[in-house]
């Protein structure tokens, strides 16, 4: 390919992604947009009634708005200020603004090659796959005479140190705000989405990437606590936000389980780490916040929750790095655990998701409509060459 030459002026910008585009799960914002929100989200999938109902009344709790899309404005408005020059976009799967109206929009303004960066770190269907899908989806449905531009989703990001070294810190203040006599022995438990267990065991290539990237993450910000507090603190992971009918198997242990379980074994105190979200917005602030907290209470377990990367300048830098290597394939990818740096492109099986029909699977292992999707989206446009790993 042709590689453009960096204009002055917009050093470090790639200067042949002419757009950026932020891709999240959206919210709702007042009360009545909480079920037409929900039934977003669940749309043909195995999700009861009654637990639909259960996380209605969670939102209402909070006036029918999730703090997710003003997190997302403000992490919008800090991607611009980080990328002068660069248009960045937002687009939800969930919720407006939808990803096909701003696919649409960015089209219709002229966009050719649009660097996407998704606000889930992990391998999952649910974090990863779906929204390669989706943006395949938003391209699908542009009218036939606009050009479609070339989304490229930028790579996992979980281990990555913009996204690691604010967590530290965040675990080291947290810890500071434990009972004196507890913040030596006290345990990290790290969080993050529950999954079904057949999602979990599908994701990334080879399965089980997900609880295997959280825990190998877990250590990483564990051994930086460390280094500040000079105590090696122990280091749990649970799963919050179960979903699904009772009978579907999910990732266990519940987080709430997890602390009454530790109280009970003599544990002093705890610092609960939402690893698997980027800001706090219900999960965090409904299920950790309200739900894990009280079963802790009930137990007299003093627990600190650590805060959510969110906007920190470290993990804008991230992003813009992330970007950066798109441009420049030959920078250094940044990665702290021996998972990563996470592939620019995902293998045409990662993160399958579960109860596929035969014929989907067939064509993704040819390389059929499904796989074209998920490599289109994930590609490293700048590498040639290995279009023949999928033949
Ligand atoms: C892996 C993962 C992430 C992390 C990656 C990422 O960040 O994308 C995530 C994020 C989020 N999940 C969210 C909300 C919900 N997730 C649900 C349901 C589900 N999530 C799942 C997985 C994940 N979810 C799954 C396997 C289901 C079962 C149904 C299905 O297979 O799809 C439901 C339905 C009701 C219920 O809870 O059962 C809701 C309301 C919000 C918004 C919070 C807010 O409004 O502030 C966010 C950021
Ligand atoms: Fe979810």
């Amino acid at each position: 390919m042709t590689v453009t030459p960096a204009t002055p002026g917009t050093l470090g910008v790639a200067s042949d992604v002419d757009a950026l585009l932020l891709v999240s799960f959206g919210g709702p914002e007042g009360p009545d947009d909480v079920l037409p929100f929900l039934r977003n989200v669940t749309a043909g999938r195995d999700v009861p009634q009654s637990r639909l109902e259960v996380v209605a009344e969670q939102y209402r709790m909070f006036g029918g708005r999730s703090p997710l899309n003003d997190q997302n404005r403000a992490l919008a408005e800090a991607l611009r200020a980080e990328l002068p020059g660069l248009p960045v976009y937002w687009g939800n799967r969930n919720w407006a603004p939808y990803l096909t109206d701003t696919v649409a929009e960015m089209a219709a303004a002229g966009v050719r090659r649009a660097a996407c960066f998704v606000t889930s770190a992990f391998s999952s269907y649910s974090g990863c796959r779906q929204y390669r899908e989706n943006l395949a989806a938003a391209l699908a449905a542009l009218p036939p005479a606009l050009a479609a531009p070339e989304l490229i989703k930028l790579r996992l990001f979980f281990d990555h140190p913009g996204f690691v070294e604010p967590m530290v810190d965040r675990c080291v203040a947290a810890l500071a705000e434990l009972p004196e006599k507890a913040q030596a022995d006290a345990h990290l438990l790290f969080t993050a989405h529950s999954l079904p267990l057949s999602q979990a065991w599908a994701s990334g290539p080879h399965g089980d990437a997900y609880p295997r990237q959280l825990r190998a993450v877990a250590g990483v910000i564990a051994a930086g606590v460390e280094r500040v507090t000079g105590v090696r603190h122990p280091v749990e992971l649970a799963y919050c936000s179960r979903s699904g009918p009772p009978a579907v198997p999910w990732l266990e242990p519940d987080v709430g389980d997890r602390l009454v379980e530790l109280a009970g074994a003599g544990a002093v105190g705890a610092v609960v780490v939402p690893l698997g979200f980027v800001s706090d917005h219900m999960e965090v602030a409904y299920d950790l916040d309200v739900l894990a907290a009280q079963r802790a209470a009930q137990v007299g377990l003093p627990v600190a929750r650590a805060g959510t990367v969110g906007t920190d300048p470290r993990f804008v830098a991230m992003v813009r790095e992330l970007v950066e290597e798109i441009r420049h394939p030959d920078l250094p990818r940044r990665a702290l655990t021996e998972f990563g740096p996470w592939p620019q492109r995902c293998a045409a099986h990662c993160c399958l998701p579960p109860r596929r029909s035969p014929g989907a699977i067939q064509d993704a292992a040819k390389g059929g409509r499904h796989a074209d999707a998920a490599i289109l989206m994930g590609n490293d446009a700048t590498s040639t060459g290995r279009r023949g790993e999928r033949r």
